[in-house]
């Protein structure tokens, strides 16, 4: 039978090795932080292997409150899976490469601050998406040339925002556009572009606005199609990535949807958060709208 649910009771689930910073101290630092508090915490360090079950085993353990997520956009995924459709808050201590989903939800990088959010406990209850049925997306995904440079990036030795733009200007040469089939809602569209974003949130952790008219709890995503023809156009994309007109270029298309079927013809990489899946020739994408309670300012 499972334990009452107390409110000050988390669980904190910490990636040893995201983004390129030291977590040694870091369960010694919580416990210090929150000891005023007499919160119970409990710690799980993934392996990388499944997590998933780890985490929920645990949560039907000790019944907390709140799961936070200390790492990357991979690890809030991870810590999502077991929290959707459930009361369960999530807190973020963005500890990763490119903590996209932080960024979007302006969230603070210090411990102690992140902490006293997290304590505070407001919440916003955003819509996830549920991609090939078995994978979800909290932040940004897309098919094409930014799933390759994942590819690459993971195979490197090195995390961080700089192995990533490395791997960008090393690999940036082989993009070629391919053929992309989108059913949205209803319409069909077909279309050569060099990537196609399926966006829940407007903007990349390093800021660049992928997606003005993106917001993670309006009930809808946005499909960006990419088709940037020549260097030029990789150039003028520059400045509207950053002040939020990205999606008024010519060679830029955006879709507001609930439900998009993708068919490629030939294999593209599929990320998703982050996180490299594989080559799916079809990608289904549905919207789950407010499915997941997350820890805001
Ligand atoms: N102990 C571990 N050893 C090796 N890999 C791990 C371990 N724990 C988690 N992982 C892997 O870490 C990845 C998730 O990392 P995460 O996204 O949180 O950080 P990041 O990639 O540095 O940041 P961001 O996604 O914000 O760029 C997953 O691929 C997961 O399998």
């Amino acid at each position: 039978m499972p334990k009452k649910k107390s409110n000050k009771k988390m669980l904190f689930v910490i990636n040893p090795i995201s983004g390129d910073n030291d977590k040694i101290s870091l369960e010694k630092e919580i416990k210090a932080l929150l000891k005023p508090h007499s919160v119970d915490t409990e710690f799980y360090y993934t392996t990388g292997k499944n997590d998933r079950e780890s985490i929920s085993e645990i949560i039907d353990e000790i019944n907390p409150s709140t799961v936070v997520a200390i790492g990357g956009d991979g690890t809030c995924n991870l810590v999502a899976q077991t929290a959707l459709h459930t009361p369960i808050k999530i807190g973020i201590v963005p500890l990763g490469s490119a903590n996209g989903m932080a960024t979007e939800l302006n969230l603070p990088t210090d411990l102690e601050e992140s902490l006293k959010l997290i304590l505070a406990g407001k919440t916003r209850s955003i819509d996830v998406l549920r991609i090939n049925k078995e994978h979800i997306s909290l932040h940004l995904s897309d098919l094409g040339f930014n799933g390759q440079l994942i590819d690459v990036y993971e195979k490197g030795e090195t995390r961080g925002l700089l192995s990533y733009a490395k791997s960008f200007i090393d690999n940036f040469g082989n993009a070629a556009p391919a053929k992309f089939e989108i059913v949205c809602n209803g319409k069909n569209i077909s279309k050569e572009a060099f990537m196609v974003v399926l966006a829940n949130a407007s903007k990349f952790g390093t800021g660049a606005v992928i997606n003005p008219l993106g917001k993670p709890d309006d009930g809808y995503f946005e499909i960006v199609v990419m088709r940037p023809q020549n260097f030029m156009h990789f150039l003028e994309m520059l400045v509207p990535f950053y002040t939020s007109k990205i999606h008024t270029l010519d060679f830029v298309d955006t879709y507001k949807c609930q439900r998009v079927k993708i068919k490629n013809q030939k294999k593209q990489s599929l990320q998703i958060d982050g996180e490299k899946i594989g080559q799916p020739l079809q990608v289904d994408v549905e919207i789950l709208p407010r499915s997941l309670e997350v820890i805001v300012p």
